[in-house]
């Protein structure tokens, strides 16, 4: 068995695997509507970098299928999408491939917008950004998978899986190629509070997978790593900075100061799409979640009323904390703002 597409298209509409409600249910919803799509990027409906990316694409198409007389010039167009473009980008805020796919489409409409094959044009654009994710989890999945000792016990964090990519996973997808290669003993999956995207989703995907997991709680980490002395702790990533930092999962900076102290290593598990060449760490923006998923869990209250919340998604993990970042072009050892640039310059996509 696989994981099912977290995205599909078809007929003209869109198809999100409603991620909420996994594993227990597994159902699709169906979007013809830009503004409903962003709503269901912001509720976690799909979620996940690359998938919110490949998702704001179809978002666009949408918008465009939408609207009643076709505009006739580029700038017409932009204007036309741009109530549909701003509510995509600001459903939500630290994942750079949302807006990495946005400005790809504004590319196609400055190309297509003056003639009448802008809506093919922006399908085949959709339709190849969601592929080409597929490919390239492949890519980063098996130069990760070179790092990996013979019969390993990793760490991994959130859902970087097929789940919230196009398909295979950047972390999942390091892990799969490993498993593939026989190297993986055991992957522990912290659970991930407070969306449970570890409990939920991760150990969910790699069960189906056989890949053999156990579910652990984010407060055992420390204790797990010096019990299990796992050789990687592999993450995905929202964004990363020029420097080397990387955003991910709110716990993943916990995760790395606990490895360096157990030597264990890092890795961030990420395509291109996901760097910002014009942001240091510090500066990428951290979305502030409602207080509601603290202070609520499965719709019973846990926490005493008007109790002060911090409920950041997302935390920056410093390069030094880093020993690897994968990418579909290879591998960056130790990063930092040279190498990154260096790997960014070498290959840029075409
Ligand atoms: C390949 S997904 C990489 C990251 O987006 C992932 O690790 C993560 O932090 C997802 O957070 P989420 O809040 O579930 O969207």
């Amino acid at each position: 068995m696989s994981t099912p597409s977290a995205i599909i298209w078809s007929n003209n509409q869109l198809q999100l695997l409603d991620q909420r409600v996994l594993p227990t249910r597994c159902e699709y919803r169906q979007y013809d509507d830009p503004f409903a799509v962003a709503d269901a990027i912001r509720a976690m409906v799909v979620r996940g970098a690359p998938a919110i990316g490949i998702t704001a694409a179809y978002g666009i198409l949408l918008a465009a299928q939408k609207l009643t007389t076709s505009p006739t010039s580029a700038d017409a167009w932009q204007n036309a999408l741009r109530p549909a473009r701003d509510a995509l980008a600001n459903s939500r805020p630290t994942a750079v491939n949302l807006f990495w796919a946005l400005e790809r489409c504004d590319q196609v409409i400055a190309e297509h917008g003056n003639g009448d094959a802008l809506i093919p044009a922006l399908t085949k654009l959709a339709v190849h950004i969601h592929a080409e994710d597929i490919e390239i989890n492949q890519r980063i999945g098996d130069f990760g998978a070179s790092l990996i000792p013979a019969d390993s016990i990793v760490y991994t964090h959130c859902n970087a899986g097929a789940l919230a990519t196009g398909g295979y996973g950047t972390a999942l997808g390091v892990i799969r190629s490993a498993h593939r290669d026989g190297k993986i003993r055991g992957v522990f999956a912290g659970e991930t509070r407070p969306w449970l995207q570890g409990a939920r989703l991760t150990s969910w995907e790699l069960m189906q997978d056989d890949i053999p997991v156990t579910l652990a709680i984010e407060g055992a980490a420390a204790h797990l790593m010096r019990e299990h002395k796992p050789s990687w702790v592999i993450v995905g990533a929202d964004r990363v900075a020029a420097n080397g930092d990387a955003a991910n999962k709110i716990g993943t900076y916990n995760l790395a100061i606990i490895a360096k102290h157990h030597g264990v290593k890092v890795m961030v598990a990420a395509p291109t799409s996901t760097f910002d060449a014009l942001l240091d760490g510090p500066q990428i923006p951290i979305e502030q979640r409602p207080a509601d998923e603290i202070t609520h869990s499965f719709g019973q209250r846990v926490a005493p009323e008007n109790v002060l919340t911090n409920n950041p998604a997302f935390d920056v993990t410093p390069a030094q904390l880093i020993d690897a970042i994968v990418t579909e072009y290879g591998i960056i050892h130790q990063p930092d703002r040279a190498k990154v640039i260096a790997h960014l310059n070498s290959n840029k996509r075409k």
